[in-house]
Order: structure tokens, then sequence, then C-alpha cells
């Protein structure tokens, strides 16, 4: 009997037990849908058979959110889907400030007309609507994909057909590590957006969804009816149309799942190493200069006697001054990112809250 033993030397040896610095990251999702990270795909290999492919990309420009239209079109044109086709479907109430960006040859921006609503809950969650009423009428015959994208947003880098499937998701990056229990699901058991304490794995972000334009199609004509649902019992979700988006994709599990480098907030998380790129990142954003005076206008402090802790904390790490937290929205975000600073900072945060 032979034994195979390969011949190592003993500083070899060493080398090889020495524990690495490994970063572990899921690249699968329970259901096996695949998770999209930089160094999971081949963009030379996956070009080929997208080669026929047209893309469709939706984006809302509604009130005063049309000054990042800009910004959104040219760093697009530069990252998103390059050597295929793309239209941009910009839906807008403001045709007349829609920027005339430069596009690569035979990509298109076509302007939809649309109305705008009162709040930003309210043009934020009729979004799920318009797209809805679009993929029926125009982009069923018109695309192969789509991609529902946030507007305050730009690109940063490469973006390409490894996200296309037939249903995909986006983790948010306030809590792609976080203990499950803190997903900020909707919990009110009267919203049709509820969702139990015990099941889901992913929390997703509102602002980066896509797949086949049937596939959008179903997810946003089934979240627009169930917000009508809500609308007429007086309900609205906590996190609006993320909520609704979160309790389909628990029924309908994505194909593929998009990780936290396709939507970043560099001013309000801190990156990690394994975050190799940034691919979709926020703008600053300025809500007292995007909403009227007046309109969403909030006091602090209801919700500092609420949750004074998390608040203070909040503010410190993130180095907000209190007058930047202006509307009820703020506070909101302030308290959803504060869950997600404790989980990343926990050793520092423990001995922050002894000092308090
Ligand atoms: C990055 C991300 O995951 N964002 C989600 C998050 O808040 P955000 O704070 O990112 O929401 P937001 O203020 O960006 O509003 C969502 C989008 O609606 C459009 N808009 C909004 C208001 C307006 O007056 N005009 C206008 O055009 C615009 O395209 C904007 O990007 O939660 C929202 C629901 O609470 C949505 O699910 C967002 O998609
Ligand atoms: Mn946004």
């Amino acid at each position: 009997m032979s034994h195979r033993f390969c011949r190592v030397s003993a500083s070899e040896l060493c080398a090889l037990l020495r524990p690495r610095r490994w970063t572990v990251v899921l690249v699968t999702t329970p259901c096996f849908a695949p998770i999209i990270w930089d160094g999971t795909f081949d963009s030379a290999i996956l070009d080929t058979p997208f080669r026929n492919t047209t893309i469709g990309l939706t984006v809302f420009a509604i009130k005063r959110y049309v000054v990042f239209l800009k910004v959104f079109l040219e760093t697009a044109d530069k990252c998103f889907m390059v050597g295929h086709k793309v239209n941009y479907y910009v839906f807008t109430d403001q045709h007349a400030d829609v920027p005339n960006v430069l596009l690569q040859e035979g990509w298109q921006v076509v302007n939809l007309e649309v109305c705008n609503y009162p709040c930003w809950q309210g043009v934020s969650m009729h979004r799920m609507e318009m797209i809805s009423n679009f993929s029926k009428k125009c982009f069923l015959h018109e695309v192969d994909y789509l991609v529902c994208l946030d507007e305050d947003m730009m690109l940063s880098d490469h973006l390409g057909v490894e996200i296309l499937f037939s249903l995909f998701g986006t983790l948010h990056p306030g809590f792609y590590i976080a203990d499950h229990q803190t997903f900020t699901y909707e919990h009110c058991s009267l919203s049709q957006a509820h969702f139990p304490r015990d099941e889901g794995y992913f929390y997703y972000a509102g602002g980066f969804f896509g797949g086949s334009v049937l596939q959008v199609h179903r997810l946003t004509k089934a979240c627009h009816q169930v917000m009508m649902v809500d609308h007429t019992n007086h309900i609205e979700a906590e996190w609006h149309d993320e909520s609704h988006l979160n309790k389909y994709l628990l029924c309908h599990k994505p194909t593929k799942v998009l990780s936290p480098e396709y939507l970043w907030d560099e001013r309000m998380l801190c990156r990690p190493p394994f975050l190799r790129k940034l691919r979709y990142v926020a703008m600053p954003k300025n809500h007292q200069a995007l909403w009227n005076r007046g309109e969403n206008t909030f006091s602090i402090n209801s919700h500092m006697q609420a949750c004074p802790v998390l608040l203070t904390l909040w503010l410190c790490l993130s180095g907000l001054q209190v007058t930047q937290l202006c509307t009820e929205k703020d506070v909101k975000a302030a308290t959803k990112l504060c869950v997600t600073a404790f989980l990343q900072q926990g050793e520092h945060l423990n001995s922050f809250l002894q000092g308090i």
C-alpha cells in the first residue's frame, strides 16, 4: 500500500496552517439564488448571452428631485449596462427641467409625463402604480428587463448584466449583516405588508429592484394593490413601498440577490473591507431644500423624548447636527440606521453607552 503524501517543507506547512484573514460572505440564498458580489461573476462571459437584450431603467424625478437627474444620467451613461441597449424611462412632472444629457449611441431617454403627489411618501409609493401601468402599456413591448432605481443616487462603478434575472432585489446596506430581529419589516398586523417576526432571511432596499418586465409588472401591480387596501383602511406601512416590496419578496423569492455593492451610502455607513466595489451610491441630500417650506415640518423633541439614547448615539456617529434632522423622515431614517450603527460599531458603542 503506497502513502501518497506530498512533500511540504516546515515553513510551507506553517504558512498553510497559519490562519488567514478571510472574509466570508454569503454567495447564495437558502433557496440557492446567487448573491452578486465583485469576484462572483465574469462580465466577459456574461455579456455574450445578453447581446440582443434591451434593458429599461425606470427612474422618477418628481418635483424638486429633478435636480439629481443630470448626475444620475451622466454617471449611468458611463457605468450602466455598457455595451448593451438601454432605454431610460424618466417619470416626471418637470419636463422643462429634464437635462439634455448626451448618451451613448442608440440609447434613449423617454420622458413619461406623470402627476405628482403632495408628500414624498405619496410619490415614493405611487412609483409602483406607475411602473405597473407603463409596463403593461409599453415596457412589455419595448424592453426585456426592467431595473427600477431611486434617483437621488449615482453610479460609481460597473453595473452590468450580472444583475439580470427574472426577479432580483438588493440587500439593504443598513441590514445586510444585521440580526434578523432588527429588520424593519412591517410589524403592524393591520397592514398588508405585515411580516411575522420569525420569517424572512433578508431585508431588501426599496431603491433597487427589477427583473423581466413580466415579473416587475406582477410585483409592482401586487404592491400597488395592497397599498391601496392599506390606504382604504387608513394605514400606511412604516417604510412605505419598501415595506410592501419586502413582503412581496418574502412570498415570491427573488432569483438573484444583489449585495450592498449595488446600493450604498458612504455618509451613513462605514464601508467594510470586503465591500470591494461601490457601484451605486447615495448623493448628498438636503431635505429642507427639496421640500416646500412648512411641508413635512417636524419637531424633533417628541422623537427625542421617545428615543433619546438612540438619537444621541446616531448623531454622534454620523457627525450630524440636530438641526439637520429637520423632518420626520430624517428622524425615522436616523433611528433605522442607528440599528446598523449598533451592529457595526458594537465594541465602541458599549463603552460609549457606559459613558452616557
Ligand atoms: C435607497 C433606498 O432604498 N431608498 C428607499 C428609501 O428611502 P429614500 O430616503 O431613499 O427615499 P427618497 O427620498 O429617495 O424617495 C424615493 C424616490 O422617489 C422619487 N421621489 C421622491 C419624492 C419626491 O418628491 N420626488 C421624487 O421623484 C425619487 O426618485 C426618489 O429617489 O425608502 C423609501 C420608502 O420609505 C423608498 O422605498 C426608497 O426607494
Ligand atoms: Mn433615495
